[in-house]
């Protein structure tokens, strides 16, 4: 089951030699808990593992190899985040994706050697989503042939880049670009902020940590305001787009190119969303299988909590959820990579299609991953909202990604401009236009479901339904935007009258995409056994995710009341097959305890004794007796106690 995890056995061994490897070498393993460290501390034990990984790296990894990388940051950095963590999710991407061969030769192999860390500076104090509104600006000087970056108010300041505030040297930053007065939008440049050898802010920078935040700590955000900062004009990234010594612009074929390490973290971010989705649910499920509490038969001793099906219907789904995702993650980062190779030979026909995906997806697998993440600690009851279960960590990590790389709901208005343009294509009568993703809102619906009709239920009359509803949707709310649109609003206004509608369909047209990866996987697999298990998996599934949005299917009598019973039946029926594989089900992601991080979530199920361990170990532990006590409580009951005397 690993290898239809990690897609493919080669990985998932590699996986499993890297954290036997590393259970060999104390000095990678965590200090001491992270919970009980000050956020100074961490960052400490973070650049020291770090600085180790640097060093032995050749000896554990294949460094060229991103998974067995990421896999060797899970193990050892873990997700709380590290100091150089923007350098490989988006500064090295950046480079890769828009600095040109001579500027690559000159930063991306330091970047790679880590001889210099780098950042992605882009979203500003007053501004995040609306990159046309930045208000850092590049101004070209054509006599010294130098861009001033200049930070003209408060709200320009950058603010949040990660790693930004004290780790960094150098930062790809986002700028409206002015030549002769001419505003070409947000263009990215190499910018040094550090001296290379004192580390200290250069002059003309104002750089700082931005403050703690709800997680993701180590990680330092920051903020940065230029004061009239000159960089040479070759610092402008000019893979795609140019500006000539005369200040000649050069358009690049895309006008979107500039964004493209955005949509790099949108494609990975599934699977690694996926991952902080199985750590919470490997956390509750094993737990729910130790923990005993009341009875089902009251002549039989306590059950586990896991018996119980509101126990079951609170984990389950959400593991089918994570199989799902890191299904979709596969093959959007397989898209991506396609993408980026093609974009180097000039085809940038996929572009768009690629953001429609990976915006919806960023969006709904965020969403619902925070959501199982809080479903899960809650399954834990009082030991669940404890640091020990670490889920809480998890949830602050997991759910800052409905905000960084595009706030959720404007994201899912990316992808419905798709939907819109493909419901015009439709209403044309242009439906053999449809790209392969959109192509099922051309098809005619059947007008009934037949999901309780067929003999065995296969897939197909799921995947039908769930193309009805979100076709019905995409139409219904296109139509919504164009009719405001005939009695005289501009398309803006319009579009802000039908967002809520045209999110639906965004929110719908996303998770039908989920469903059908899920099924071409589960099509693919060959043995049988691992098949029966991912079948009943993807059954629950599309059970639990059609009861979900079932609302849209019975307004227009698609679904019939006695067929939404049918599929809450058979939702039951999955829960209980599924018990049995529960734990093995998490288990084959595989996750060593060092990688967890979490008390009440060890392999070994010794919850109540390793938990006891845990609380004395507690720095509020070491003394019997609190300063605060001695200085504050101790002659407060004493004042208390001499005044009734
Ligand atoms: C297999 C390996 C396993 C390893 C697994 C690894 C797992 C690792 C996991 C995770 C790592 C994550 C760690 C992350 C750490 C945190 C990082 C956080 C970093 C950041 O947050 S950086 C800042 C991000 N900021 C944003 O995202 C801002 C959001 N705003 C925008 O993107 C844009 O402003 C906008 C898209 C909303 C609008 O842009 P605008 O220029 O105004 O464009 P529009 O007018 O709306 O649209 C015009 C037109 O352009 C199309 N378009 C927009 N963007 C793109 C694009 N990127 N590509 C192609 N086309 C695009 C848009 O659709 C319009 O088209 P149309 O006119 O409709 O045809
Ligand atoms: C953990 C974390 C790490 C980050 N790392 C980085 C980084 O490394 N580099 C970097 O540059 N940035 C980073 N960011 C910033 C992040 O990318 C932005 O916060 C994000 O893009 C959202 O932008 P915003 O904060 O401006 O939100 P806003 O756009 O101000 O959102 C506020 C509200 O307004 C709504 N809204 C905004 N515009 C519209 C619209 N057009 N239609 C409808 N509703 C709208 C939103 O839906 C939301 O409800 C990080 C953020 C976080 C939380």
């Amino acid at each position: 089951m690993a290898a239809q995890i990690y897609s493919g056995e080669k990985y998932a061994s590699r996986r499993r030699e890297i954290s036997a490897n590393l259970a060999k070498r104390p000095e990678f393993h965590d200090s001491k808990p992270l919970p009980f460290m000050t956020r100074e501390e961490k960052i400490l034990e973070s650049s020291r593992k770090l600085t180790l990984i640097s060093k032995h790296m050749n000896e554990i990894i294949d460094p060229s190899d991103k998974r067995e990388l990421y896999h060797l940051n899970c193990e050892v950095l873990g997700i709380e985040g590290n100091p150089m963590a923007l350098h490989g999710d988006m500064f090295i991407p950046a480079l890769t994706a828009q600095a040109s061969d001579e500027q690559q030769e000159k930063w991306l192999s330091r970047a790679l050697r880590r001889e210099i860390i780098g950042t992605y500076a882009q979203t500003e104090l007053g501004h995040g989503t609306n990159l046309r509104k930045l208000e850092t600006i590049a101004t070209y000087d054509v006599d010294t042939q130098e861009f001033v970056l200049h930070t003209p108010q408060i709200t320009a300041l950058k603010w949040w880049p990660g790693n930004l505030g004290k780790s960094s040297n150098y930062a790809v930053v986002v700028a409206l670009m002015i030549i002769k007065g001419k505003n070409y939008g947000p263009q990215t440049f190499m910018v040094p902020l550090r001296d290379e050898k004192t580390h200290q802010p250069l002059k003309g920078i104002t750089i700082g940590d931005i403050g703690p935040k709800l997680a993701y700590n180590i990680v330092d955000n920051g903020f940065l305001g230029f004061d009239h900062y000159r960089i040479p004009r070759t610092n402008l990234l000019m893979r795609h787009t140019r500006v000539e010594p005369d200040g000649t612009f050069v358009k690049p074929p895309h006008a979107k190119i500039n964004y493209s390490a955005m949509v790099h973290v949108r494609s990975y971010m599934i699977t690694g969303q996926a991952i902080m989705l199985a750590y919470a649910l490997t956390i509750a499920t094993r737990y729910s299988s130790v923990r005993r509490q009341g009875q089902i038969d009251t002549t039989q001793p306590e059950v586990k909590v896991l018996e119980y099906q509101t126990q079951q219907h609170r984990l389950f789904p959400s593991i089918a959820r994570a199989y799902a995702f890191v299904f979709a993650g596969a093959e959007t980062v397989r898209l991506y990579e396609r993408v980026l190779q093609e974009v180097e030979t000039g085809n940038v026909s996929l572009m768009a299609d690629l953001h429609a995906l990976t915006s919806g997806l960023k969006s709904v697998v965020t969403h619902q991953t925070a959501q199982g993440i809080e479903q899960a600690r809650m399954a834990c009851g009082g030991h669940g909202y404890s640091q020990a279960s670490y889920i809480s960590e998890i949830f602050g990590v997991a759910v800052g990604g409905c905000t960084y790389e595009g706030e959720n709901l404007v994201m899912l208005q990316q992808l419905a401009r798709y939907l819109v343009k493909s419901a015009g294509l439709v209403q044309a009568g242009q439906s053999s236009k449809l790209g392969p993703l959109v192509a099922y809102l051309g098809a005619k619906s059947d007008s009934t479901s037949l999901i309780d009709r067929t003999p065995t239920p296969g897939f197909a009359e799921y995947v039908k339904t769930f193309q009805h509803i979100a076709r019905k949707q995409t139409l219904k709310a296109a139509q919504k935007l164009f009719g405001f649109m005939e009695k005289g609003d501009t398309r803006e206004v319009a579009w802000n009258k039908s967002t809520v509608e045209l999110n639906r369909a965004s929110r719908l047209h996303t998770r039908l995409y989920i469903v059908e990866a899920f099924v071409r996987r589960v099509e693919e697999v060959a043995d049988p056994r691992l098949k029966e298990v991912l079948t009943d998996l993807l059954r629950l599934h599309v059970n639990y995710e059609l009861l979900d949005v079932a609302a849209y299917a019975l307004e227009d009598g698609f679904l019939s009341s006695s067929q939404l019973d049918y599929i809450r039946e058979q939702l039951y029926f999955y829960l209980a097959k599924i018990r049995p594989n529960a734990v093995s089900l998490v288990d084959s992601w595989e996750f060593s305890d060092r990688e967890l991080r979490s008390v009440l979530g060890r392999r070994d199920g010794n919850v109540y004794e390793n938990l006891f361990a845990w609380a004395k170990a507690s720095p509020l532990n070491k003394t019997d007796v609190l300063p605060s006590v001695d200085k504050y409580l101790k002659p407060l009951m004493e004042s208390a106690r001499a005044s009734k005397l």
